[in-house]
């Protein structure tokens, strides 16, 4: 946390106001923002001791991918709005600490670029569009570009009230940035919340999508429901992802700690489950793990250290957070990934 708290404090000192609120905030009173936070503190871990813990490995392999760490850097639009690396910068980063990466559809890079500076690793974030025609074009481009996994985000029909975005409503892209243009539309020089999605998205197009991306797996982002895992397990999703988008949808939304326990445990393993919403070092990528998660993602910190310092930066913040994994993987008595069980929680009475 305090890591994250440095990086941030530069991050606020460096951007425009509009910006900064742009990426920090959530919708409505920003409860859910809160919890997300501090709900993973609300379970306690219950270490074991007298565990021969020297090697500890911290990796796992996500849908085939291994990776250093359990975590995946989650996707933020536009980040080339906090430096000029961008996304090559946070891609090239993640690589070299081992771990993915997933570009978001609202990217200022274009998918095909941080494909070859990641060198593999690289998922690709999916807002399906009204006009199919070019969400299909997107989807082809992205996996011939060679991305290993569609994330298909489920949880915005439509924009949700972000108080914070109020204020500056269309944020202004640096000169000569526009957004890459995986909607096939013309590249535009602002940022806005919502443009010609589709609300209505059904687990049907799951399917569809599937076979738009030739097979490569789809994970299903914005699941809070044991009832919306089977629903996506059932339409095919090679995965989930509890997420309530770093709580700007919906204010009042469960936090995503506890929305975990609740959909690892209906999943049983049948799909890898990845979690993300404040997440913010090792403990809580145990704690996950613990829950049932396979991996995390993490969102804000990374576009902190980025907008502080550029691509070195995100090397750094992932460098320090796989270490933190590390450590308090060994402080509980884990030598891997696979060692952490559902005993290793327990819930707090308040
Ligand atoms: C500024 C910002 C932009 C985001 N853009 C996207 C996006 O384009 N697509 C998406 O699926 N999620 C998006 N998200 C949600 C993140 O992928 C993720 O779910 C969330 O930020 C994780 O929580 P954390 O920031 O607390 O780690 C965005 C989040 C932020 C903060
Ligand atoms: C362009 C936006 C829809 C990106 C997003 O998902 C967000 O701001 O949370």
């Amino acid at each position: 946390m305090e890591l994250i708290r440095r990086y941030e404090v530069v991050a606020r000192e460096r951007l425009d106001q509009g910006v900064y609120d742009y990426y920090a905030g959530g919708a409505g009173d920003e409860q859910t923002l809160a919890e997300n936070d501090r709900a993973w503190r609300r379970w306690w871990l219950r270490p074991r001791t007298m565990v021969d813990v020297g090697a500890v490995d911290p990796s796992v392999t996500v849908l085939g991918r291994r990776l250093a760490a359990p975590v995946i850097v989650a996707p933020m639009a536009a980040q080339r709005l906090l430096h000029p690396d961008g996304e090559l910068g946070t891609a090239r980063a993640a690589a070299a600490a081992g771990l993915a990466y997933t570009l978001s559809t609202r990217a200022t890079t274009d998918v095909a670029e941080v494909c070859a500076a990641a060198g593999g690793g690289v998922w690709f974030q999916l807002y399906v569009q009204i006009d199919r025609d070019a969400t299909e074009a997107a989807v082809r481009h992205a996996v011939s570009s060679g991305v290993e996994a569609l994330v298909l985000t489920v949880d915005l029909p439509v924009a949700g009230r972000r108080e914070r975005e109020r204020a500056n409503p269309e944020i202004a892209l640096p000169e000569g940035v526009t957004l890459a243009t995986h909607t096939g539309r013309p590249a535009e020089s602002t940022i806005k919340p919502l443009g010609g999605w589709d609300p209505g998205l059904t687990w049907d197009d799951v399917a569809w999508l599937r076979d738009v991306g030739d097979g490569t797996p789809v994970l299903v982002k914005g699941v809070l429901t044991a009832e919306d895992a089977e629903a996506a397990m059932a339409a095919g999703a090679a995965g989930v992802i509890v997420s309530n988008h770093g709580a700007r949808q919906l204010d009042g939304v469960v936090p995503t700690a506890i929305a975990l326990d609740e959909v690892a445990t209906a999943v049983e393993g049948r799909v890898p489950v990845l979690v993300d919403g404040g997440v913010r070092d090792g403990g809580d990528v145990v704690r996950a793990l613990a829950l049932g998660a396979d991996a995390v993602l993490i969102g804000r910190p990374v576009a902190w250290a980025l907008a502080a310092q550029g691509e070195g930066g995100v090397a750094e913040l992932l460098a320090q957070f796989a270490e933190d994994v590390e450590r308090a993987l060994a402080l509980c008595g884990c030598p891997d990934v696979a060692a952490v069980t559902r005993g290793h929680v327990q819930r707090a009475a308040w």
